[in-house]
């Protein structure tokens, strides 16, 4: 099934330099570890926004969660997820 997911990050006003480096790069590390495994198709960020848009093939919305919630920033984030399919008119076969 395929995802897209907008993740809007909001970091607290209270965290230091050394903690909010501390939480990017341990992002950084479990997104590029979904990303190498193909489940994590894309990621967007949003231009202007401290915001990104991805794209996520998982095989159910039990497997989306384990990868969102994952992410160490997942408590401070508000997260829509949108369920796509193919369009009857699309001229692709394949959807990602
Ligand atoms: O958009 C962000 O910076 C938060 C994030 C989610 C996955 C990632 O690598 O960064």
């Amino acid at each position: 099934m395929i995802y897209v997911v907008e993740m809007d990050v909001n970091i607290p006003e209270s965290w230091s330099e050394d903690k909010l480096a501390d939480y990017i790069k341990r992002e950084q590390e479990t997104s590029q570890k979904w990303q190498k495994s193909g489940k994590w198709v894309y990621l967007w960020r949003v231009a202007g926004k401290y915001s990104n848009i991805s794209v996520i093939d998982a095989e159910s919305p039990d497997e989306l969660h384990q990868i969102i919630s994952s992410l160490p920033l997942f408590p401070y984030m508000n997260i829509k997820v949108t369920s796509v399919c193919k369009h009857p008119n699309a001229i692709r076969e394949t959807m990602i």
